[in-house]
């Protein structure tokens, strides 16, 4: 079944301010609102049973407090007749109006049980809906986001934000049960005091007014707990990351005072919100009690005494009374804890929202495979719109050949290469490949046929045969045994204790850099690229598995255009190209032999490092 609100109801809703601030968010109930308008139906009915509950309580009492007067009537004859008894004997209808109370009461728990049911629900879907959401958003920001934006920070929007928004969810539909519940009973109450009800509402309504004040307050100092719950997890999350680097450098101290700083922030902004938020329900509750008080002296000495209320009414209205004041209470902790969560949905909606962020943009032209050449033409590129990190490069990367980028660290090396798969966009000028801008290509289609294998392999913390098959997920046990052989890795691999099966830890921990590498070079294989990034891929090896891989990524380079970037001019020594690159800029480029005749940069490079070994 397709639920849909009606045109105009969903117009109304679009037109309030709630909406339109919280759109991001509430546009998911579009995904579950059927779960979430079930949760509505029932909290509707519930409400209504209350209502209809204390209808008969007042025929419950009239029939105690004066039997023989007549009953209350609802104006439905057969109603009256046949269900109140209106013409039966006083005791017969005592009976009939008990069982009506038990019945209504039942049906009401059972309907409350429903509405809490499907509101769970619905807070469930919205917390999952709001994590892929999210999931989305970041697979298709462009790798410059994840720059300078705190991976700390997107998990905490992730874990902690989400489960307050969710639990927003669940108080705002306990505040509109309570609402309803609240409206049902100020119905009951006009009906049997007009007098009393509209004194009553005006206290409370100044009441609320006056709390309005203070969730204002409360609203402006979550943004306060949500920027400390932020850093708190980016702290931690570095601190765990960054272990080693800890223990290495001896910086404990200086780890434990940023941590407790975190926490202790996270400590004094929420102290400053419970301070504010919790004062509201005590408040409510000593003006409410005041205004009950006042209530029972004004009815008694004034309605009673002149017979405007007879008792039965009275008590009910009381009983009414007394039961309505919670649920403004609860109306009022509940609105005060919802202001708690304005920073949180601010959080969120930051990350959801699309303008100022830059994303990724897929092309439309499969790549199949490249017929002539990688050109790059007078491309600049930076990371920030300031500080261009690559300046008018005009470069040909030939099919087949393997081109060497050589240059001093933070010369640009890795950053061009990471142009190739599209990594990033050149902030000026072309990168084409066979003629066709990068930019026009379907991104996995052209991504399938590079590896790149370089100075940070990611590894997964899952086993060896998933590791080495990242990404090719079609291979048989026998390929993945074949790549790790050739990558030079099946030896260490076969001495762990459960061989392929091995975990290997988070990021890879129970590996060596050496091994990491090696299941990089593995994965790479596997996939049998047509292009080949190797960034430093030979540097954390021994000389003698160097020598070995060496020897296997020769084999593989056969026939592939291979771009590789290394430290060692040893292993790019039979390049076909060698560019050099010096703070951005090419400043050579040309066979190894060709360059060194020069006695230019390259040959510089080459006589420190043949002089020093
Ligand atoms: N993600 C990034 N965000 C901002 N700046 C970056 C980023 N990655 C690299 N840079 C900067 O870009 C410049 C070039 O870095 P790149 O990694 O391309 O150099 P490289 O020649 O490969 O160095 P190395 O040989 O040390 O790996 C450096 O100044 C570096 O600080």
């Amino acid at each position: 079944m397709h639920f849909q609100l009606p045109q105009p109801l969903s117009n109304l809703l679009k037109a309030t301010s709630l909406w339109q601030e919280n759109y991001l968010i509430l546009r998911e109930f579009k995904h579950f609102r059927k779960i979430a308008i079930l949760a509505v139906v029932f909290s509707i009915l519930a409400a209504t049973f209350e209502g209809v509950s204390i209808g008969f309580l007042l025929s419950f009492l009239q029939s105690l407090t004066s039997p023989s007067a007549q009953p209350v009537q609802t104006g439905i004859e057969w109603f009256d007749i046949w269900i109140l008894g209106a013409k039966t004997s006083a005791i017969n209808r005592l009976y009939r109006v008990s069982l009506l109370i038990l019945l209504s009461t039942w049906l009401r728990a059972t309907f409350n049980y429903f509405s809490q049911v499907y509101t769970e629900l619905s807070q469930l879907n919205l917390g999952d809906r709001l994590r892929k959401q999210i999931f989305e958003q970041l697979q298709s920001l462009s790798l410059s986001y994840f720059s300078t934006t705190r991976s700390g920070e997107l998990i905490n929007t992730i874990t902690t934000e989400i489960e307050r928004i969710r639990q927003g969810f669940s108080s705002g539909a306990f505040l509109m049960t309570r609402g309803l519940t609240t409206l049902v009973y100020l119905i009951s109450m006009f009906l049997i005091s007009w007098q009393l009800t509209l004194i009553s509402a005006l206290l409370f309504t100044l009441l609320g007014v006056g709390l309005s004040n203070l969730n204002a307050r409360v609203r402006e100092s979550s943004f306060g707990m949500t920027t400390a719950n932020a850093n708190f997890t980016s702290t931690a999350v570095e601190f765990i990351n960054g272990i080693r680097t800890v223990h290495t450098c001896g910086t404990q101290e200086f780890e434990r005072q940023r941590f407790y700083k975190a926490s202790d922030k996270i400590v004094s902004t929420t102290t400053k919100v419970v301070f504010t938020w919790t004062i509201v329900k005590p408040i409510a509750e000593g003006v409410a009690t005041t205004v009950l008080v006042g209530m029972i002296i004004l009815a008694f000495t004034s309605l009673v005494t002149n017979g405007t209320l007879q008792v039965a009414s009275l008590l009910t209205f009381f009983f009414v009374l007394f039961r309505f004041i919670p649920f403004v209470q609860d109306i009022n902790g509940t609105r005060a804890f919802l202001s708690t969560l304005h920073g949180s949905a601010d959080n969120v909606k930051k990350l959801l929202k699309s303008d100022e962020k830059d994303y990724f943009q897929n092309g439309t032209i499969k790549f199949n495979s490249l017929k002539r050449s990688i050109n790059l033409v007078s491309v600049d590129f930076g990371y920030d719109n300031q500080n261009l990190v690559l300046h008018n490069i005009t470069l040909t990367i030939e099919k087949g050949k393997m081109t060497a980028l050589v240059g001093a660290s933070g010369a640009g090396k890795t950053t061009l290469a990471d142009l190739i798969p599209r990594f990033y966009n050149a902030t000026d000028g072309y990168l084409y490949i066979d003629e066709i801008d990068v930019r026009q290509f379907e991104i996995n289609s052209l991504r399938r046929k590079i590896a790149v294998v370089s100075q940070d392999t990611f590894i997964f913390n899952t086993d060896v045969w998933q590791n080495i098959a990242y990404g090719t997920p079609e291979a048989t046990n026998e390929e993945i045994q074949e790549a790790a052989k050739l990558a030079n890795a099946l030896e260490f691999i076969l001495e762990m204790p459960e061989g392929f099966n091995t975990q290997l830890g988070d990021r890879g921990v129970r590996l060596s850099g050496g091994q990491r590498q090696r299941i990089a070079i593995a994965r790479a294989l596997l996939r049998n690229p047509e292009i080949l990034i190797l960034d430093e891929a030979t540097s954390a090896l021994d000389s003698v598995s160097e020598r070995l891989i060496q020897d296997s990524l020769e084999r593989l380079s056969v026939g592939k255009t291979v771009i590789a970037i290394a430290h060692r001019l040893s292993t790019i020594a039979k390049a076909d190209k060698v560019v050099v690159l010096e703070h951005g800029r090419i400043v050579e480029q040309g066979k190894y032999q060709e360059l060194l005749e020069l006695k230019g940069k390259l040959w510089e490079y080459h006589n420190m490092q043949y002089n020093n070994s």
